[in-house]
């Protein structure tokens, strides 16, 4: 399992507080401090890293104390030591939750099946999820899956049903996993006994790879390697600090501001996924702030929720008609703001990914993934860290449209797509560029690493084997790369991949080629 990008990041962030306050102790900092430590205690309970709960609590017990009594030179260096020992432990690969006897799959990589005998899915279905790490496990009757269920927790469960009856057929047990039904009827009056009988993703039958694989990446269960970011508005700190523990302990991350006039910039920096302000701040009022932010054309779509103890039906439709989007009258219950949070959030995440990403590959599409180059160039400018920008394309695909019909084309641009998300970082960027070529930018990897990196993404993609129903074929690509090392705008940058992948092209094609400098 790799590693996760949260956990780093919040052992990183504690670091930097627990730092921060070793020079100056701060009430505020100490609240920070630990409601980054519950929330990474959260994560790492439901990920299974032991060790790293450990480190966490004796770090937390060691700063609850710290204030009580004079400390020398050794307390200092036992807690810089802890701190490091908290980061170091967060950045090891996660434990697998593979059950004994499953094998080495990724756990949510395994699918269980359940059809009627008469209905087994085509052999090439199963080779083809293989292709991208999935293993589905097919069962013909309800009492083996049941068993089986009861040893094994899959990734998700799939259901047939011809929704023939007035109800589906209830389950032993439901699963803890994401429920789906597939069936060969799309109807409304199919998809609503699904819905009753708990199904979250309705497919089609007989079942196609790319409906089942966009399925499973929506998010069905809380993505806990990227939490939902919720930004709290709030003049009480420690108002605000009941807030984030509440949120925290469900597994959001949270950053809290006392003032008004730090919103913008918190926004910029922090870009939640939720707002959640006061009503009434003696700087400035909620409605006066969530005008200011919705004057603003990059901030305009983030949810704003009111909280406030404003009962009068007048004052709640002012603000409703300024484009917030709900209230929580306090005092409010754990309950309902977890649940009003956590729903907006991942209800805006979720549209806001459906206009960044390219509708076929999911991946980032070219006006976003430019303007994520651009900020990601000049941060590695600012820091002084390589990066490397990639460009793709696939190899005679005009023959693969050509042989095997459109259809098999857009499964190789899909896996192709998957193939780069599951082997890149969560850091870097992949985009698709138009047709069949794709951006990759690689933060903080130098050209020698990229090209190495690179190459070993052309020589397993090309072992691959694409099936269609035509037949079956591989399918290689090539790509041209340049590293910021000695490159002053983006422009040039992309400029330098791109002539590189026109040469790696006329080279023979299956080849990555890297931008150096002329010689003098
Ligand atoms: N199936 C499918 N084909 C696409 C899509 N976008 C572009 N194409 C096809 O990609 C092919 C690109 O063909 P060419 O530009 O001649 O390049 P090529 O055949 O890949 O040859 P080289 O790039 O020189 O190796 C064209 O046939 C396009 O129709 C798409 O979304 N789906």
């Amino acid at each position: 399992m790799p590693v996760s990008q949260t956990l780093v990041s919040l052992a990183q962030e504690m670091d930097h507080t627990g730092q921060q306050l070793l020079l100056r102790w701060d009430p505020e900092l100490v609240r920070r401090f630990t409601a980054l430590s519950q929330c990474l205690q959260g994560l790492a309970e439901q990920a299974g890293a032991e060790p790293l709960q450990r480190a966490n609590e004796e770090l937390a017990a060691m700063l609850r104390n710290w204030s009580k009594r004079r400390h020398g030179n050794d307390d200092v260096l036992a807690l810089r030591q802890h701190l490091s020992l908290v980061t170091q432990l967060a950045s090891l690969p996660l434990p697998s939750f593979t059950p004994p006897g499953v094998g080495t799959v990724q756990q949510s990589h395994r699918l269980f099946l359940l059809v009627p005998p008469a209905q087994l899915p085509a052999p090439a279905l199963l080779e083809q999820l293989a292709c991208f790490g999935y293993v589905l496990d097919v069962f013909d009757n309800a009492q083996t899956l049941q068993q089986a269920l009861f040893l094994h927790e899959p990734g998700a469960l799939i259901v047939y049903d011809e929704f023939d009856t007035d109800s589906v057929a209830p389950l032993a047990a439901m699963p803890a996993c994401p429920l789906l039904f597939t069936s060969p009827r799309r109807d409304f009056a199919a998809r609503l006994q699904a819905v009753r009988a708990g199904g979250q993703g309705f497919l089609g039958w007989p079942l196609s790879v790319r409906e089942l694989l966009d399925t499973l990446t929506l998010p069905l269960t809380p993505d806990r390697r990227n939490p939902l970011r919720v930004l709290l508005v709030e003049d009480m700190s420690s108002l605000a600090g009941l807030y984030a523990a509440v949120l925290n302990r469900h597994g959001m991350v949270t950053e809290e501001i006392t003032r008004p006039s730090q919103t913008l910039e918190a926004i910029e920096r922090f870009r939640p996924d939720l707002i959640l302000m006061d009503m009434y701040m003696p700087e400035c009022d909620g409605q006066a702030l969530a005008r200011i932010i919705r004057q603003q054309r990059l901030m305009d779509g983030i949810p704003i929720i009111f909280l406030t103890m404003e009962k009068r039906p007048h004052m709640q439709l002012d603000a409703l008609a300024l484009g917030v989007d709900g209230y929580l009258t306090k005092p409010v219950s754990s309950e309902e703001l977890v649940v009003t949070v956590s729903t907006r959030a991942s209800r805006y995440r979720q549209l806001r990914s459906y206009i960044s990403t390219d509708s076929l590959t999911g991946l980032l599409n070219h006006s976003h993934l430019f303007a994520r180059l651009e900020y990601e160039f000049a941060r590695a400018q600012r820091e002084r860290r390589p990066l490397s920008m990639v460009m793709l394309d696939l190899d005679h695909f005009k023959q693969v449209n050509d042989s095997y019909g459109h259809q098999a084309g857009d499964e190789v641009l899909v896996s192709l797509s998957r193939f780069l998300r599951e082997r890149l970082r969560r850091s870097d960027l992949i985009g698709r560029y138009g047709g069949e070529e794709f951006a990759i930018v690689l933060p903080g990897m130098g050209a020698e690493q990229a090209t190495r990196l690179l190459d070993d993404l052309r020589d397993a993609f090309a072992r691959l084997e694409q099936v269609s129903p035509r037949g079956r074929f591989r399918q290689t690509f090539s790509a041209g790369l340049c590293s910021s090392d000695g490159v002053w705008d983006v422009v040039a940058l992309v400029q330098r991949a791109d002539s590189m992948l026109y040469q790696a092209k006329a080279a023979g094609r299956n080849c990555v080629v890297s931008w150096s400098p002329p010689r003098e």
